[in-house]
């Protein structure tokens, strides 16, 4: 049976700054991320499964990437934790907002190898994850691929 590619997208609203960075994003800003998760798997042969046909549910695949990335990640604003923006979040947090701390810098190169790791431990043994693509801006966007990383 052959090995099958299957992508699920999603989107989310994400707030972050760049510490030290020599532009604009060094400012707190947003964007609307879309992610688009594609895992490959040999579709299920048994016609009394009743995923039949299915490298893995759409919806199993959407649980899992809610789970771990969009329900953490909507709406909320990322810090880099290592960095004197910590103060700036803990008055965020303070004051009742959203604020995810991380130890890394909020990057779309750094927020899809976090994003890899998460969706990689919960995805089942048969299913690898193929590749993610983060699309931070229309223009912009970073790609982790498992082959790239072996
Ligand atoms: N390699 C990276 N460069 C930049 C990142 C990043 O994550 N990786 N992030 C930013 C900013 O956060 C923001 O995304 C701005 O990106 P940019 O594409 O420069 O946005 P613009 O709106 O200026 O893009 P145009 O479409 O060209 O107007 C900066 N760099
Ligand atoms: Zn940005």
């Amino acid at each position: 049976m052959s090995q099958i590619r299957i992508t699920k997208q999603f989107s989310f609203e994400t707030g972050h700054a760049l510490y030290g960075y020599d532009g604009k994003c060094k400012n707190v800003h947003g964007h609307s991320y879309r992610l688009d998760v594609t895992v490959i798997g040999i579709p299920i042969s048994d016609s009394t499964h009743v995923k039949f046909g299915m490298v893995i549910d759409f919806g199993d695949l959407k649980k899992i990437v809610k789970e771990e990335i969009v329900d953490v990640f909507d709406h909320a604003t990322v810090f880099n934790k290592n960095t004197p923006h910590i103060e700036l979040a803990k008055e965020l947090e303070n004051r009742g907002h959203n604020v995810l701390l991380v130890d890394y810098q909020p990057t779309s190169e750094m927020m899809v190898i976090d994003f890899a790791v998460k969706i990689k431990k919960r995805l089942p043994k048969n299913i690898k994850l193929h590749s993610l693509k983060l699309q931070e801006t229309a223009t912009s966007f970073a790609e982790w691929f498992a082959s790239d990383n072996e």
